[in-house]
């Protein structure tokens, strides 16, 4: 069997060696020629699966390791008799993990620590829930907006109580975080679905993060407000256009990360290993890998705190032992510097450093600090108290 993988998907020899044979392209130059022999397409978002791409191919299964879908063209898919996978939920805690790095940072542009803030959750589905359940467990008060689930809600007990509408989200959060799919058909589309009115209607001071999809956010409106007042913090770590993003846009907001929020290692072998028991079931066959197999122990086992931090010292100091936002935003502007936005976007998701979720790190509390295991647990990280 052939199967051509996308050259930015680990542990891929380790879970599609066994098949046959390997090739690695950077997904943006997958095309119709290198797909031409090809029976298995191993992707990530970069690649558009349409049928241009597919066209006298043989390909019999396609799998993106990554949660987003927008790039597949589910319905030729579909009409061509080809198995897909995705890889639902992988890497939302890594996406959490970057969110509370961001409003970490926040802080010290603004004074206020994360519980002083309203969040509005735009997308309450795999990364969403989980980041409405990570702040609210860290005392952090949150409104959801979710209009698919409060019509239809996924569980019995879930009705639509909870949820508002983004109007009111807008109105009543001075934070706002962006997790909805890219839908471009249908009752609740998302493209612009933060458009230049609901810009325009976020109150002076609003941190604003997009971790979702680029074409959710009118980056030209966004823009335009930065530029007549400047009176936002926006964190924007997905574009329009990527990798050829608005130079001006990545130059005024006040963190600009290219595409990373979810690239964990963890994050990115859970997707592959998820395509990958997807793949063996298509194909009748057994899967003799496991996820703890594969999972490489982390770099920073633990870490130790004693007394003498407050609260959010100490999360900030967890947090960034395991990821800093600020250094990706200052990768992208030094590849940006050295080679242009559209390949340094592109260069730095290449040669991306090794992250570990926060799930990785054991935070060893001696006696004196004692006070900060409730909250370190409720952000993600594992507690032991030591004597
Ligand atoms: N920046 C990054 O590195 C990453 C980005 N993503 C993106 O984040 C998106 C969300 O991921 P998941 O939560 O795992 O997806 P999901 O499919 O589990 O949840 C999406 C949620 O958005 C809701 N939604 C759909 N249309 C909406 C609308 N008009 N207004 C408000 N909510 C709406 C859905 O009802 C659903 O609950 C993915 O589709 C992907 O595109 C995912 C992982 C990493
Ligand atoms: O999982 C998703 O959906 C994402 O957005 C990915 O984490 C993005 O990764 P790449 O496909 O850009 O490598």
């Amino acid at each position: 069997m052939r199967i051509l993988v996308d050259a930015n998907i680990p542990f891929a020899q380790e879970c599609f060696g066994e098949l046959g044979t390997i090739k690695r392209l950077p997904g943006r130059e997958i095309d119709t020629a290198s797909v031409g022999k090809v029976d298995i397409l191993i992707l990530r978002s970069v690649t558009r699966v349409d049928e241009a791409l597919l066209d006298g191919s043989k390909v019999r299964f396609v799998g993106t390791c990554t949660i987003g879908t927008d790039h597949i063209d589910l319905a030729v898919l579909e009409a061509r008799g080809i198995g897909f996978a995705n890889a639902p939920g992988c890497n939302a805690q890594t996406v959490v993990d970057y969110v509370l790095s961001c409003l970490l940072l926040a802080a010290e542009h603004d004074g206020k620590q994360p519980d002083q803030r309203r969040v509005g959750i735009v997308g309450a589905g795999n990364v969403g829930r989980r980041l409405y359940r990570r702040l609210s467990a860290l005392g952090i008060d949150c409104l959801v907006c979710d209009p698919p689930r409060a019509v239809q809600p996924r569980a019995e007990t879930e009705g639509s109580e909870g949820f508002v509408d983004l109007d009111t989200l807008i109105a009543e959060c001075d934070t706002l975080c962006l997790h909805t799919p890219l839908v471009e058909e249908g009752p609740y589309p998302t493209r612009h679905l933060l458009d230049e009115r609901c810009i325009e209607a976020l109150m002076p001071g609003t941190l604003l993060i997009s971790a979702g999809r680029g074409d959710c956010l009118d980056g030209a409106a966004l823009k335009q407000r930065l530029i007549a007042r400047n009176d936002l913090i926006a964190m924007l770590d997905v574009w329009e256009n990527e990798p050829a993003i608005d130079d001006e846009l990545a130059r005024r907001v006040t963190v600009a990360t290219p595409h990373i929020a979810g690239y964990s290692l963890d994050g990115k072998l859970r997707g592959t290993y998820q395509v990958y028991q997807a793949l063996m079931q298509y194909l009748g066959l057994p899967c003799r890998l496991t996820l703890d197999t594969l999972s490489p122990p982390p770099a920073l086992v633990s870490l130790t705190l004693d007394a003498g931090l407050d609260k959010w010292q100490a999360l900030r100091l967890c947090t960034r032992a395991c990821y800093d936002v600020r250094q990706d935003h200052l990768g992208l502007s030094r590849y940006q510097a050295t080679r242009g936005m559209a390949v340094g976007f592109d260069a730095y998701r290449a040669e991306y450093p090794l992250r570990r979720e926060f799930s990785t790190l054991e935070v060893k509390l001696k006696p004196g600090a004692g006070q900060h295991a409730a909250m370190l647990e409720a952000a993600g990280f594992r507690v032991r108290e030591t004597a």
